[in-house]
């Protein structure tokens, strides 16, 4: 296909995105199957197209005037991508599988300066976010919510039960790995411009169970639960396992972990990995069924001999996603209040089931990869005026003790942590560590 057809391609799908109102995934998968002269290449960089588009819908729609899909993806070449006036007039020229000719309007509006923008246009999120963002980052909020725009790199773990990050590294050497600048295991991959990364789980070394991919800032959540080695732990939102693996390798294999779901098709992914992974220190407790002791009472609770039993109990909570948008952008347009608030009535849930399981001088560890405050320190602050005998324990403690002080200035107001793409280049992450009773954390 040629650069215009592609482009062609990508508004074509945005137009269906709008029809028929679903993931953004789905489309391009059935754009995929309908065009089958389209290579591995060319649906890539379509693909990273609708992306791009998705990433920059309202700044690009305030450069045009107007959201149709044509405008949105014009703005995005000019805004995202830097394309000039020209450039784009030779993609949009009208001929054969090429959009339509520029009209003299667009092409105007692609040569004049960007126009002042909205908060929320210049940031590229909903507006009804503006203020609860504006809480969280005040003056710095338009540079947080364009890091969030951007395109994010590929993270992996390196599985240290089985090999260290330089032998890794070292086997891995032909994809051109960094390591992650703030996470101990981590290894980086950097895309290309049409949107392509190294085909990760194709590598020998995947099989083998020498690393999962997991983006940083899960990776550094993980740490700061200061889990370790011998502990008595409960994952409580274990879902895919993720965090599960990535706590196992620190407590090198020592001690416990209970990995449970509230869903136990969530955790079907689990077993696979955790085989491939070589940790043997975890536990799963997989519920008959959805728990859900309010309205399904017959579903028995899988963790019902852990009363009070734990050092640390794992909230990875069901959140609205909003720190994960660089990888999908179209949730960000997707998102509505009511989803939040129930997410909001889920962590409530979980975190007062979390209260129950851990033993006096155990702690919660609650996460969520969320920026919105209603679903981090609000959250934290309702929790512990409900349980006076939890207490958070402070920021700078918690760094201090995962041997991750760099992380210090990323406090929040209420005590916990707030990781971003603009402050420390990885996924969006909250994390606050709460202690039953005085004794505080391990460490
Ligand atoms: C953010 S995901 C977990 C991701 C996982 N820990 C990982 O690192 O891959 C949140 C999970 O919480 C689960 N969940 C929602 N409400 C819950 C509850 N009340 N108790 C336990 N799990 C719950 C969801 O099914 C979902 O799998």
């Amino acid at each position: 296909m040629t650069p215009a057809a592609r482009v062609s391609a990508a508004i074509a799908i945005l137009a269906d995105l709008e029809v028929r109102r679903r993931p953004v995934n789905d489309a391009l998968r059935e754009w995929g199957q309908t065009h089958r002269f389209a290579g591995s290449r060319d649906r890539a960089a379509v693909a990273t197209l609708v992306y791009d588009a998705l990433r920059r819908r309202a700044s690009a729609a305030s450069l045009l005037g107007g959201d149709s899909p044509r405008a949105v993806v014009l703005g995005m070449l000019r805004l995202g991508r830097g394309l000039e006036a020209d450039d784009i007039a030779r993609l949009f020229s009208g001929e054969r599988f090429a959009p339509e000719a520029l009209t003299a309007d667009e092409r105007g509006r692609l040569e004049a300066p960007p126009p002042d923008m909205s908060a929320p246009a210049a940031g590229d999120f909903p507006d009804w976010l503006e203020e609860p963002l504006t809480r969280a980052f005040g003056d710095d909020l338009i540079a947080e919510m364009q890091a969030l725009a951007d395109r994010a790199p590929i993270d992996i773990r390196v599985n240290t039960l089985k090999t260290s990050r330089e032998a890794l590294a070292e086997a891995l050497a032909h994809l051109s790995p960094q390591t992650t600048p703030l996470a101990p295991d981590g290894l980086r991959f950097h895309v290309d411009a049409d949107g392509r990364g190294p085909a990760l789980q194709a590598e020998p070394e995947f099989i083998q169970g020498l690393f999962e991919v997991q983006d940083e800032g899960s990776q550094l959540a993980s740490r700061l639960t200061l889990a370790a080695p011998g502990e008595q732990v409960i994952d409580l939102c274990a879902g895919a396992g993720g965090k599960t693996l990535a706590l196992a390798a620190q407590m090198d294999n020592r001690g416990q972990i209970y990995a449970t779901d509230i869903d136990a098709q969530r955790l079907a992914a689990i077993h696979a990995r955790l085989e491939r992974s070589g940790a043997r220190n975890v536990q799963l407790r997989v519920p008959r069924g959805r728990y859900d002791p309010v309205r399904r009472p017959e579903v028995a609770d899988p963790l019902a001999d852990l009363a009070a039993s734990a050092d640390l109990v794992l909230v990875d909570a069901p959140c609205t996603g909003t720190g994960t948008w660089r990888r999908n952008p179209d949730a960000k347009w997707r998102l509505r209040p009511g989803a939040l608030k129930e997410r909001m009535n889920d962590q409530a849930v979980v975190l007062d089931r979390a209260a129950g399981l851990v033993k006096p001088g155990g702690r919660i560890a609650y996460v969520t990869c969320s920026l919105l405050p209603a679903e981090n320190d609000d959250a934290i602050t309702a929790f512990l005026e409900r349980h006076d005998e939890f207490s958070i324990l402070s920021a700078e403690d918690v760094c201090r003790q995962a041997g991750l002080p760099d992380l210090a200035p990323c406090a929040t107001a209420a005590g916990g942590l707030l990781l971003t793409p603009h402050r420390t280049e990885t996924d969006g992450f909250y994390v606050a560590v709460l202690s039953n009773g005085t004794t505080g954390a391990a460490g």
